[in-house]
């Protein structure tokens, strides 16, 4: 990609060390409880004077691990005839159901959806684990099926869509492998959108480029200064977790992804320790829950939502009545773009559960399964209003 500028200025808030509150863990916590810290700090950390001292009966109390644990569904081991599996699965569904009358089906509300959508241009956003592909084991096994990726390319060819992923946005590219798509990766930390020139006004950070098609784009990234720093503590949590079977640490670029979905339970305190305590010494660095997941990343003002308002700007929908933006996520960081839709009362969120899940979404879909059937149904819909000279 050739750079036509190198013009970029991160957006900053003040830098204030909110790791603790974001975990919920207390300040006076979290000193390792097996051994002496092996955290030093690097070239872009404080000292480590801040080193803390707690105990994992601590961590216990505060309520973090229980975080940890509600992060995900579990999987359901099922006992053959055990009434008392029958009785819990009963109730789930019971609970489900009760749910969804908040957040009504996507599909069963498809006709209130698209009649909203008449004279109005739909601008899709999608997630990608868990809404795209099923959510697996391992990361790098998280493909997307083939009959989805078809799905998806006819969704670009009818409607502008954009993957907003927590990945970096090499990574996601490579599982997705659209080129007719925009792509957010790092929780939206890193765009590629249209070429806008009142975007560049209004974002004077914005860098004009040129994908790998040649064709002109705009390159967003404001956390672009947090690079060296992030890279080094994604070195050092590589590290200092090395000795806890089943933990897998991704760097993505402006973040860095610490999995503990294959840790044993018993180990889930001293994985979210040892986090915590390396970022004791970078306090402009937090960490977020994401599904069996600890996320570091920079302390900006940007997330998922506000890429979403950057994205539909460089669309030229800026506070435009004629768009419908349409955001599908499943996980905690993609509240903050069903957040700025509600909020700005226009288009809907619609969150991928097959548990009850309070949201900022206005409808659910169960799984992947639904989200494909979802977005065919859209395409066939569209595809109907051009056969009858609509639009
Ligand atoms: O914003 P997303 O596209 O949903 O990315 C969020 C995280 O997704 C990935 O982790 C999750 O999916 C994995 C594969 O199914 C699963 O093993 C893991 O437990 C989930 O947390 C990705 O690996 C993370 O880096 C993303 O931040």
């Amino acid at each position: 990609m050739d750079l036509k500028s190198s013009h970029v200025s991160p957006v900053l808030t003040d830098p204030v060390p909110v790791n603790k509150s974001r975990l919920g863990i207390h300040s006076s916590l979290l000193a390792y409880s097996q051994q002496d810290s092996p955290v030093s700090p690097g070239k872009y950390s404080r000292s480590n004077s801040r080193k803390s001292t707690g105990s994992v009966d601590d961590v216990r109390s505060n309520g973090w691990l229980d975080a940890m644990k509600a992060s995900s569904p579990p999987r359901k081991k099922l006992l053959k005839g055990s009434s008392f599996q029958i009785a819990s699965i009963d109730f789930e569904i019971e609970d489900y159901c009760t749910w969804m009358l908040e957040y009504p089906s996507a599909l069963d509300s498809f006709e209130k959806i698209v009649d909203l959508a008449q004279n109005k241009k739909i601008a899709m956003f999608l997630d990608y684990d868990g809404t795209l592909s099923p959510i697996v084991d391992d990361p790098d096994c998280a493909f997307m099926s083939e009959s989805m990726r078809t799905t998806v390319r006819s969704v670009a060819t009818y409607f502008p869509t954009a993957i907003i992923s927590g990945r970096s946005r090499d990574k996601v590219f490579d599982l997705v492998k659209l080129t007719e798509l925009y792509y957010a990766g790092s929780h939206g930390m890193d765009i590629i959108g249209p070429v806008s020139e009142t975007l560049s006004k209004n974002h004077p950070n914005c860098v004009k480029s040129t994908d790998h098609e040649g064709k002109e784009i705009t390159l967003f990234q404001p956390a672009r200064e947090f690079l060296p720093m992030v890279d080094e503590v994604f070195r050092t949590l590589v590290e200092i977790t090395k000795d806890i079977e089943g933990v897998k640490v991704e760097n993505h670029k402006f973040c860095v992804s610490v999995h503990y979905r294959n840790v044993e339970e018993n180990n889930w305190t001293i994985v979210g320790q040892r986090v915590h305590d390396v970022l004791q010494n970078y306090p402009r660095l937090c960490s977020t829950h994401g599904r069996k997941v600890l996320e570091v990343r920079p302390v900006i003002d940007w997330n998922k939502g506000k890429a979403v308002e950057f994205l539909l700007e460089s669309l030229g929908f800026n506070d435009s009545d004629g768009v419908l933006p349409i955001y599908i996520g499943d996980d905690k960081t993609d509240e903050d773009a069903f957040k700025v839709l509600r909020e700005s009362n226009r288009g809907y969120g619609i969150l991928v559960s097959s548990v009850r899940k309070e949201s900022n979404a206005c409808y659910s879909l169960r799984d992947p399964n639904e989200v494909m059937k979802f977005l065919q149904l859209l395409v066939n819909w569209k595809r109907q209003e051009r056969k009858h000279g609509k639009m």
